[in-house]
């Protein structure tokens, strides 16, 4: 393992609580959620078995993974004065902002009275969050009023079929399930402390997912999936790609989907997208996107020593699945909120307000001039 020296800005390598839902980079590369390796999780488990461990402790059975996707199932619909809400965003809107306001108006009309509600209210958001996004993209882009409840049994499979009117292949489902499995939870990311910075002033539910989708938004956290679409989407070729990213690399501009906080060898996420990726490629019948990725990697590793991290692969991944590229973030959410709940619900559990303190580094101590005198 190569060890990074971890201080100073960000509050990169202090310890800022305590949790048992996953770690990050332990071996330089791992990730596990609550004791599991991501590699096994996403190789034999489907999204809603790994929801449920994120959420409830344990993998479920059989008969307890039945009753959860019947569940979630059931809590597709959206009310109507959140549709009528969706139909007032315009097209060209964020589709972050408007799961942002999804997010914020179901916490208006279905409110968190009681922490006791805290498992029910995840639950729903996780059923409602791709009704939430495809209700408002199909109504501002095609004039369409969809019926969000699909009789899909998973979430992947339930947010193409929104999306595209029409019912996924095998292929696509199980893509969007790994997806969903590798977003699901990452320790201490910017998201989530912000849910539980939240959360420790024992704020409700909706206000901490939403505090969370915020952070979510940015290019150098969730966002990323979505610039590297744009990097890659014009490249020609992978001497194209190469000879791009080395001119941008030379003007000292930051490359999205490379890099990590916290692991310094690799990103294990990489490897599992970056398969799917090579798959969809060949089923689509072109490869350029995935070859010019590949050429991306390698150079970024050969003159930096930076590797992909889970945004990178996901880019032509979501794109060789017909996806827009501006609801790619959008489906992270779908996928994080699980862990940020997970997280607020064990912030709830043992909590003491987070308040850190600050250096100082401003002005000496002063008085008010009267106004007439100052300038
Ligand atoms: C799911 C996720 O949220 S994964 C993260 C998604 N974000 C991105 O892909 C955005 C691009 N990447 C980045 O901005 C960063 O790598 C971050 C934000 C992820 C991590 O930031 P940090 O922990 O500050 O990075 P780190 O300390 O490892 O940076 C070391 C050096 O590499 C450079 N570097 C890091 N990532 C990149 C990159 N993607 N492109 C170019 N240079 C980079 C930094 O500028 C820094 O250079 P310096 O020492 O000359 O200042
Ligand atoms: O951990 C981080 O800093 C960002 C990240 O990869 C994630 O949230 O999945």
């Amino acid at each position: 393992m190569v060890d990074k020296k971890l201080g100073g800005a960000g509050l990169r390598g202090q310890s800022a609580g305590e949790t048992a839902l996953s770690t990050v980079g332990k071996s330089g590369s791992g990730l596990t959620y609550r004791g599991y390796d991501i590699k096994d999780l996403a190789a034999n488990t489907r999204f809603e078995e790994v929801a449920y461990l994120i959420l409830y402790g344990e993998l479920p059975t059989q008969a307890q993974l039945d009753d959860y996707r019947l569940k979630l199932k059931g809590l597709r619909g959206l009310p109507q004065a959140l549709k009528d809400v969706l139909e007032r965003i315009p097209a060209d809107a964020h589709p972050m902002d408007v799961m942002r306001t999804g997010c914020s108006m179901l916490g208006n009309l279905e409110m968190e009275n009681d922490f006791s509600e805290q498992s029910d209210i995840t639950d729903r958001l996780l059923a409602a969050f791709p009704s939430i996004i495809c209700y408002w993209y199909r109504f501002s882009h095609d004039g369409v009023r969809i019926e969000t409840e699909t009789d899909d049994q998973e979430i992947g499979a339930h947010f193409l079929h929104l999306l595209h009117g029409k019912k996924p292949s095998q292929l696509h489902a199980d893509v969007m399930s790994s997806s969903l499995i590798l977003y699901a939870e990452h320790e201490f990311n910017a998201s989530t402390f912000t849910a539980r910075v939240c959360a420790s002033t024992l704020s409700d539910m909706h206000s901490c997912v939403t505090g969370a989708i915020g952070s979510l938004r940015g290019p150098l956290h969730g966002g990323a999936n979505e610039a590297a679409m744009e990097l890659i989407q014009d490249m020609k070729d992978p001497v194209d790609a190469k000879t791009t990213l080395k001119g941008m690399l030379d003007r000292k501009e930051k490359i999205m989907g490379f890099g990590h906080a916290i692991y310094r060898e690799s990103d294990p996420r990489n490897a599992i997208i970056k398969e799917w990726s090579a798959k969809l490629a060949d089923e689509f019948g072109d490869s350029r996107l995935y070859d010019v990725s590949v050429a991306c990697e390698e150079l970024m590793w050969d003159e930096k020593k930076l590797f992909c991290n889970a945004d990178f692969f996901h880019a032509s991944a979501y794109h060789y699945m017909g996806i827009p590229t501006k609801l790619f973030t959008p489906i992270f959410v779908c996928s994080r909120v699980t862990g940020w709940a997970a997280h607020v619900m064990e912030q709830r559990a043992n909590n003491r307000i987070i308040r850190p303190s600050a250096d100082y580094v401003g002005e000496e101590p002063r008085e008010v001039m009267p106004i007439a005198e100052r300038g």
